[in-house]
């Protein structure tokens, strides 16, 4: 009997910025540091988190990816062929960047394209923001860009927004981590009638600006009470960045995610030293290390390659 050797590929899904502020759980845009899977059909299922970033995670088939890759098999009902899957990253885990979302996205993809794609995209989706439990990082990690958002009983439902022209992002990246569930725990159950008045009409209207590219409106519309402020504790400088950094040169700053990575927008076509500076000194003053990057919104989502 002659073997057949299935051809290799590699899918690549982007990092994501969740909330920018007031839309907690429902808004989201796509970055450009990436998780890569590379699935090559073999006789046995091996799986190879590769580099630092990964050291920590599971080098067998409990790895978050491979259980994404699994729960698409499990969604189309059929049995995941073995494999080797390689996982790099660049997305920094567990800082608000959707290095799990990420992670889960790559592997819902990966394990759909092994099967020959049995799964649409919106299934995919679907799948993805159940199991997270939320859309708002899966969504850009999918499909790139800026994506508006739901999740109820009844499905997924999104808006795609193509970034605003000159919309640029930096990313103060604090060494150290925050995990997602940490941060969750310390948000109330219950907010008063006038929070939530505040939260969805300003969630409303950032979506609207970003649709329409009113930068000017982001300094009003990315103010928020549902989860900045019980953060705050969690990630010294934060409330020092939320009030100082369109004096600096920032169109807006939100927390990035659940943190500790805080998100600022700037006119691209324009210098960030004075809001590097601003950032720099905010983090030494509370005695952190971190890094800055200046990075355009991703509008690519996930792509995969064939042949590895
Ligand atoms: N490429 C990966 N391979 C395996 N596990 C991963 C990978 N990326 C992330 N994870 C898992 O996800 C965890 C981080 O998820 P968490 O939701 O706490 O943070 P995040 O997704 O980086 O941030 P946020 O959701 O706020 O944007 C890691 O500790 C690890 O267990
Ligand atoms: N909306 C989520 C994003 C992080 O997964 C949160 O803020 O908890």
């Amino acid at each position: 009997m002659r073997e057949v050797t299935l051809p290799s590929f590699t899918v690549r899904t982007p990092a994501s910025s969740a909330n920018l502020g007031p839309g907690f759980d429902s808004l989201g845009l796509s970055l450009p540091l990436f998780t890569s899977v590379t699935v090559t059909p073999q006789t046995v299922t091996e799986v190879v988190p590769l580099g630092p970033e990964l050291a920590g995670t599971p080098a067998d088939e409990r790895n978050y990816v491979y259980r994404a890759m699994l729960l698409a098999a499990g969604r189309a009902g059929r049995e995941l062929p073995p494999a080797r899957v390689e996982i790099r990253t660049e997305i920094p885990l567990a800082r608000g960047l959707g290095s799990s979302a990420a992670a889960l996205v790559a592997g819902l993809v990966a394990g759909n394209e092994l099967l020959g794609r049995p799964l649409s995209d919106a299934e995919v989706l679907d799948l993805a923001a159940r199991e997270e439990g939320h859309p708002d990082n899966v969504a850009p990690a999918l499909l790139g860009g800026i994506v508006v958002a739901t999740l109820d009983k009844r499905g997924t439902h999104h808006v795609r927004l193509e970034p605003p022209p000159h919309l640029g992002v930096t990313v103060l990246i604090p060494d150290f981590e925050l995990s997602t569930h940490g941060a969750r725990a310390v948000l109330p159950g219950e907010y008063s009638r006038a929070d939530a008045v505040h939260a969805l009409s300003h969630a409303a209207l950032l979506a609207a600006a970003l649709a329409q590219g009113r930068l000017d409106l982001l300094p009003h519309a990315m103010q928020d009470r549902l989860h900045q402020s019980w953060r705050a504790p969690l990630v010294p400088g934060l409330s020092d960045i939320l009030e100082g950094a369109t004096g600096h040169g920032a169109l807006g700053a939100a927390l990035s995610g659940a943190g500790p990575t805080v998100l600022c927008f700037h006119d691209a076509r324009e210098e960030t030293a004075k809001l590097h500076a601003f950032l720099r000194e905010v983090m030494e003053g509370h005695g952190l290390t971190g890094r800055m990057l200046d990075l355009p919104i991703e509008t690519g989502g996930t792509v995969v390659r064939r042949g590895g």
